[in-house]
């Protein structure tokens, strides 16, 4: 297996998901796929890395009508690579984690698809959740990011940044132990790079790491830090389309200098934000979407779609409870 390939995350899982795909066509056919990993995304195009280096891909027409097919940030494609040059991703091969939300009333008005997922990350390994000893701590609020790390498949690491603050960070450090047993974590200085060997030391040949964290905690430091860079600049995928004009994709999977890969992506970010607005309760939120009523308390409406559920076994009383305690205590 190539080693290039293995630096950008790949593995024995993907490669014999990719010769499956390839397995049935001709041997002309074949010749033209390629294995890629997507490093950007935007709503028309993807950037890509493979072995023929980064490039920009679009989705196959196909795919793109039926609407099956939404590659995420870390996810393998097989790509198409035509003869004029311009990639066709024609299929996302299985992931081996996912970071996704369940998208709420304001975000998805389909409601027939009340359940319709977004996949924020594919493929992530080891996820950086990041704290500091200051008003920013609160272990509630840890304990549901590690919550959502374990479903996503990734593992979770907790990050006690700006170790700076107290002479003993002692304390702090033995909440975080009570988490959960054999959490690792790390106590960090990212402004001076303190403590930084042990989060590269993570970062194995073809590791994928996110970070995430609430606003000010220094994440994008680290992330400088360990991409080894001054500022925080966009990275772009460049190509040229079919008429040969320039365009450029953003990327925001990058390689990390010494091993590893590092995801970036403003959708990983907001996890902060998702967490208040949803919380752990995606699926009683998509479902409230559903209610006749806007406003709908989910009590006795009519045509209340949450209390439909209740009914048909599919949400327990228990957790409705939950939903609406946590909705009156905002
Ligand atoms: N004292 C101290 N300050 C730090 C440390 N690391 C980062 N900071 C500072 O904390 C502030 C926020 O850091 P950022 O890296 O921008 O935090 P962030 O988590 O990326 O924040 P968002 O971009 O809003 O998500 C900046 O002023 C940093 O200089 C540290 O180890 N110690
Ligand atoms: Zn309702």
């Amino acid at each position: 297996m190539s080693s290039e390939l293995r630096a950008l995350g790949w593995g024995d899982d993907f490669e014999q998901a990719f010769e499956a795909y390839v397995a049935p066509l001709s041997s002309e056919e074949r010749a033209r796929l390629t294995p890629v990993r997507v490093v950007g995304v935007q709503r028309q195009t993807f950037g890509v890395r493979g072995l023929h280096g980064e490039e920009e891909a679009r989705l196959a027409g196909a795919s793109r009508h039926a609407g099956t097919l939404t590659p995420a940030i870390g996810d393998w494609c097989v790509l198409d690579r035509a003869a004029d040059g311009a990639g066709r991703i024609l299929a996302v091969l299985p992931r081996r984690t996912t970071f996704a939300r369940a998208l709420g009333a304001s975000e998805d008005t389909r409601r027939s698809q009340a359940l319709r997922q977004q996949v924020i990350a594919a493929n992530v390994d080891l996820v950086l959740i990041v704290t500091a000893p200051d008003a920013d701590f609160d272990l509630e609020r840890l304990e549901r990011y590690v919550q959502a790390v374990q479903q996503s498949g990734a593992r979770p690491v907790l990050v006690l940044n700006k170790a700076d603050l107290h002479a003993d960070t002692g304390w702090w450090v033995r909440q975080l132990g009570t988490l959960g047993p054999g959490l690792e974590i790390h106590v960090t200085l990212a402004e001076s790079g303190q403590g930084l060997e042990g989060l590269r030391a993570l970062l194995t040949k073809g590791v994928t790491l996110a970070l995430i964290g609430s606003s000010g905690v220094g994440k994008s430091t680290l992330t400088n830090a360990l991409l080894g860079r001054a500022a925080a600049p966009t990275g772009e995928v460049r190509a040229s389309d079919q008429q040969g004009r320039h365009t450029t994709t953003s990327r925001t999977l990058y390689l990390v200098p010494g091993g590893g890969l590092l995801i970036d992506n403003p959708g990983l970010r907001d996890i902060a934000v998702w967490d208040a607005d949803a919380g752990d309760f995606g699926e009683l939120e998509a479902l409230a979407a559903q209610c006749r009523y806007r406003k709908c308390t989910h009590t006795t409406e009519p045509g209340c779609a949450v209390q439909a559920a209740v009914r048909a076994g599919e949400v327990s009383a228990a957790r409705l409870a939950a939903f609406q305690g946590r909705r009156t205590r905002r």
